[in-house]
């Protein structure tokens, strides 16, 4: 509205009466700012080159082109949405929810009143599922990249120097692009550990995992953060035994710890055996399946452990393999991320990085948000991400979601703060559907009533976290998620009523 406003008091003509008020804000200023830039217009050379098409690298183009920009994105593995939606969130997604739906089959809709003699798992139909899935969100991106004028080269990009990049095409060629700015959007590979070999087969990453042909009667998964026990339960639910072994004294380290201790119950009730506080020291694949030797954590007594798949899920590590950083002397830190500014520039002037190859969440939507702010820096705007403000969400049964700190971070800080909880077990939906294991947690500053965290427990946590993700940006109180009128009956009055019981009082408690 405002630059509508100012549009006619300068006397520009809006050209279409389709033309948003957004679309006007961006080409006004673009224009002047390509004017002052001597940005490129029809040449071969791009205003923006981005390496990597994840959810950071292709979010990144479409928006540095949406803003007016040249711009060419680089890809490797010959389709769009990187690990995300090739061999990550999207799939494991897909999995979650067709093995949920059969374990609800056989567990939950009996109680219903639905009753069926018996139930199978196709476990090739449901792969077949995941597949067109990712299939057709790749197609997707390619899309939006034609519909935005993003040009999508197909190959390994390797830098030449701060402003050109070669590429050995998928199809056998080499090019050279060439760019003003250079985002790095390459990503994370998985994390090995010593003396264990990821063969895809037997020992598996989350690649693997995503795509085994047989379900296996014993699985063992090194790790209990985001992956092991996302694909854990996937398995677990359609038939694998399922132990955890996990190096720290707790599942998801980074959760909160009492959110943590009723997560943990419910995956053992669903049958995950957990072993914490215990490392694998080695693998004996010679066998018909795998030998694992394990140790407590703190050394001692060794014991052995067998299994028919080993998923490897210990963390990632970013990817600049083939980039040839050194060569144009791009800084990384001791674990090989790359160092950058708050505009995501690096220490060579032209060149910058987001997403998982940076310190930060290794997130697909804080990748995006890195894209948008990185290049809107580049087009003389204002990027903003705040990595405090970034939910996090274990897609397992129930799901675990949360925004800001957790209470052992607020205690660290020597905060004086609030507890608000609420039960699931005392709200009317979730009774209604007879899902109501789980809780809304939320922490406030004792003085000031500011929201400092929000921790849900519950069937839908990843869509109900997003008011406190709101509330948190806009430095909301408790009192003030507590005063918005909220539909009844939701799962959403549970955070209502959270936010009450951390100022006042909740009514249904
Ligand atoms: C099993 C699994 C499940 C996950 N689930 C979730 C989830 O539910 N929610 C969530 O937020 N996050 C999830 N993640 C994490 C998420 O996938 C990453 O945070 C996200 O993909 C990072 O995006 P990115 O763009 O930085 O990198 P990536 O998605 O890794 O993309 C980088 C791309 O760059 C390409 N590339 C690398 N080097 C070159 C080169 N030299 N030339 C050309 N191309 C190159 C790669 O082929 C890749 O496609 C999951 C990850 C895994 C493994
Ligand atoms: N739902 C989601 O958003 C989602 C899903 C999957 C992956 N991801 C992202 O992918 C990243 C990688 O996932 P991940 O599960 O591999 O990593 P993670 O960092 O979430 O968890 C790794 C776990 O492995 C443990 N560990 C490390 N070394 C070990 C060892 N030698 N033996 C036993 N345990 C060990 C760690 O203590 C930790 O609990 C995550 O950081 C996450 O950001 C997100």
């Amino acid at each position: 509205m405002a630059m509508a406003n100012l549009a006619r008091r300068k006397g520009y003509q809006l050209a279409t009466k389709s033309v948003s008020s957004e679309t006007l804000r961006y080409s006004l200023s673009l224009s002047s700012f390509i004017r002052s830039r001597g940005f490129a217009s029809g040449s071969d050379e791009n205003d923006v080159v981005v390496i990597g098409g994840g959810p950071g690298g292709y979010v990144a183009a479409i928006k540095a082109a949406q803003l007016g920009l040249k711009t060419t994105c680089i890809e490797k593995r010959g389709a769009l949405g990187g690990t995300c939606l090739n061999v990550g969130c999207i799939p494991s997604k897909a999995l979650l929810h067709s093995s949920h739906m059969y374990h609800e089959a056989q567990h939950a809709f009996a109680n219903h009143g639905i009753k069926f003699s018996s139930v199978e798992v196709d476990l090739a139909a449901m792969m077949a599922q995941k597949d067109k899935a990712v299939s057709n969100l790749t197609r997707g991106i390619e899309g939006l990249f034609k519909k935005n004028k993003v040009s999508y080269v197909k190959g390994y990009g390797k830098f030449v120097s701060p402003s050109e990049v070669s590429v050995e095409t998928l199809d056998g060629g080499n090019t050279v692009v060439k760019g003003k700015h250079i985002i790095i959007a390459t990503g994370s590979d998985v994390k090995s550990l010593p003396g264990v070999t990821i063969d895809e087969k037997k020992i598996v990453s989350s690649t693997g995992a995503l795509a085994l042909t047989e379900i296996p009667k014993k699985l063992v998964v090194i790790g209990a953060g985001y992956i092991g026990l996302e694909m854990g339960s996937v398995w677990g639910r359609i038939g694998s035994e399922v132990t955890v072994v996990e190096f720290a004294p707790d599942i998801v380290p980074s959760m909160d710890g009492e959110v943590r201790k009723q997560f943990q119950r419910s995956l053992e009730k669903q049958g995950m055996k957990f072993m914490l506080k215990t490392k694998v020291v080695g693998v004996d694949t010679s066998g018909d399946g795998v030998k694992l030797t394990l140790e407590p954590a703190a050394g001692g007594e060794q014991t052995t452990l067998e299994a028919d798949v080993v998923l490897v899920s210990a963390g990632r590590t970013p990817f600049t393999a083939g980039l040839a950083l050194d060569k144009i002397g791009v800084e990384t830190d001791k674990i090989g991320r790359i160092l950058v500014n708050e505009r995501f520039a690096t220490n060579v002037s032209g060149v910058y990085a987001i997403g998982d190859v940076i310190p930060g969440p290794m997130l697909a939507h804080k990748a995006e948000e890195d894209g948008v702010a990185c290049v809107e820096y580049i087009a003389g705007k204002v990027g903003h991400v705040d990595y405090d403000k970034v939910p996090g969400v274990v897609y397992t049964n129930p799901e675990v979601a949360s925004v800001g700190k957790t209470e052992e971070q607020v205690k660290e800080l020597g905060v004086e703060y609030r507890v608000g909880k609420f039960p699931f077990m005392a709200n009317s939906r979730a009774k209604a559907i007879d899902n109501a294991e789980g809780l809304v947690k939320i922490l406030a500053e004792k003085e000031t009533d500011k929201i400092l965290g929000v921790h849900i427990m519950a069937p839908n946590a990843g869509e109900l976290i997003h008011e406190a993700a709101i509330a948190l940006q806009y430095d909301a109180s408790s009192e003030d998620i507590a005063r918005v009128c909220h539909a009844h009956p939701t799962m959403s009055e549970a955070v209502k009523e959270a936010a009450m019981a951390t100022y006042d009082k909740p009514i249904h408690i």
